[in-house]
Formats: C-alpha cells, sequence, structure tokens
C-alpha cells in the first residue's frame, strides 16, 4: 500500500529527528515539557489514572512529568504488552515500584500490579502533524487500543522538532487530543 510505504519512509526520518533533538535537547527538554504537561493536565481531577510510558532509545522522557503527577495525587500506569496483533493493557505503577521487561526493549509493569484503565495516556511517537496525529513504530499498538476505549484521552509526548507537515492516514489512525512538546502543547489545527 502507497500509505504504508510513505509511512515507512517518514519512519526513517523521524527517527533520525528524533535522535538529534534528543541529543541536543534532552533531558532539559523533558523539564520544559512536564512544565507544559502540568498545566495541560491540571484540569483533570485529582486521582485520575495517568498512563505514560518507560521511555526506549530517543524517546523523550516523560518520567520526570510522571513523579510530578504522582506527588499531585494522580495515580499512574504503564502499558504492558498483551500480544503481537492485541491492543495494549495499562497496570497501576508508581515511582520506584519493580518493572519487569517485555517485548521489543519495554519495560512493564509485573503481572500481579492492577489492570486499569486510564483516563488520560501519554503516548511515545516518531512523528505527528498539525492534526495532532501521530506516527508510531507500526505495530498499531496505540490505535487499536484506542479503537477499543474511546473514553482515554489520548496526548502525544514529543520533541517539538518532530512536527511534520502531514502525516499519511488511514483509517484506523487515531488523532491525539494535543501534543505536549518543551515549546509548549499542539492543539489540533481548527478545520
Ligand atoms: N517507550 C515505549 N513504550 C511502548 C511503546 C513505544 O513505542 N515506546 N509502544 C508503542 O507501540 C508499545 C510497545 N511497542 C513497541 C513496538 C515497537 C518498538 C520498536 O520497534 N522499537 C525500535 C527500537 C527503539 C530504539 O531502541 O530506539 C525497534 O525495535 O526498531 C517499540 C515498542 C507500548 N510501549
Ligand atoms: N483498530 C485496529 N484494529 C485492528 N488493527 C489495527 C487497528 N489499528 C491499527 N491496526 C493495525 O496496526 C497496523 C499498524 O498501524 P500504524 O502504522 O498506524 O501504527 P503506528 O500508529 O505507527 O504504531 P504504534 O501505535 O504501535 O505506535 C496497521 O497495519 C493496522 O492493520
Amino acid at each position: 500500500m502507497i500509505q504504508e510505504t510513505e509511512k515507512q519512509q517518514l519512519r526513517l526520518e523521524a527517527k533520525q529527528i528524533r535522535a538529534g533533538a534528543s541529543k541536543m535537547l534532552g533531558f532539559k527538554a523533558s523539564e520544559q515539557a512536564t512544565t507544559h504537561g502540568l498545566t495541560l493536565l491540571s484540569s483533570f481531577e485529582k486521582g485520575a489514572i495517568i498512563a505514560g510510558y518507560w521511555p526506549i532509545g530517543d524517546e523523550l522522557d516523560p518520567r520526570f512529568l510522571l513523579h510530578t503527577l504522582e506527588r499531585r495525587n494522580f495515580k499512574l500506569a504503564l502499558p504492558v504488552i498483551t500480544g503481537k496483533d492485541k491492543p495494549l493493557a495499562f497496570r497501576l505503577w508508581g515511582n520506584g515500584d519493580p518493572l519487569e521487561k517485555g517485548p521489543f526493549g519495554t519495560l512493564q509493569p509485573p503481572g500481579d500490579a492492577p489492570l486499569v484503565t486510564p483516563h488520560v495516556l501519554l503516548a511515545p511517537l516518531l512523528a505527528f502533524d498539525a492534526d495532532c496525529y501521530r506516527l508510531g513504530w507500526g505495530g498499531g499498538f496505540y490505535d487499536r487500543t484506542l479503537a477499543l476505549n474511546t473514553s482515554i484521552k489520548a496526548f502525544g509526548f514529543a520533541y517539538a522538532a518532530q512536527y511534520v507537515e502531514h502525516i499519511p492516514r488511514s483509517s484506523y489512525d487515531w488523532p491525539m487530543q494535543g501534543i505536549i512538546t518543551e515549546a509548549g502543547v499542539v492543539l489540533p489545527k481548527v478545520q
């Protein structure tokens, strides 16, 4: 499919841009994105469950934001891979709780951590566009998860440099409610 080839090409470019942003901005960007994330998420009720991710490679590190949210009495969760073509599950996780190795180099909460449906999801991504569509690794994990749980408010978490003008769209792609970056929150462009 032409779209898939285009997405694959975009993934290669996006990977390089993200690596560059991570090298240049790294921890500082994660601190700045934390400030913007806190402002955005402060409208959610205390006790709301916020699912983040344990960063891999050059992904913008959401752990500073997650720890700050936990101190403000939000509950945290992390994704768990349940199978190749399956949606993600989420298990409660707190700062310092153990993690175990999952597929694709992920670290995830162990099987005895309670399963939950998060209110808010922070999603890693390779690239995002002005309508807040995201490009991931291509496993479709986040799309499948959001199709099943339409109540989850999903936000991308990424370097501002990961913006691209347009990501080719497939019918199953799910837009984010916004993208939290070190330069501010990007909201979907009004048509
Ligand atoms: N941190 C993180 N957790 C996540 C994801 C993610 O993208 N990032 N996922 C998103 O769906 C799910 C796991 N699925 C994944 C699917 C593919 C790859 C992947 O292809 N990774 C690269 C290597 C990354 C690197 O080392 O830079 C690869 O194997 O080429 C990673 C995670 C849930 N948890
Ligand atoms: N709701 C869904 N039901 C079944 N399959 C789906 C669904 N959403 C996506 N997929 C499958 O997942 C595959 C990859 O989708 P896509 O290229 O959009 O992944 P991605 O968003 O880049 O990756 P990820 O979400 O894992 O970060 C598609 O080929 C599609 O068949």
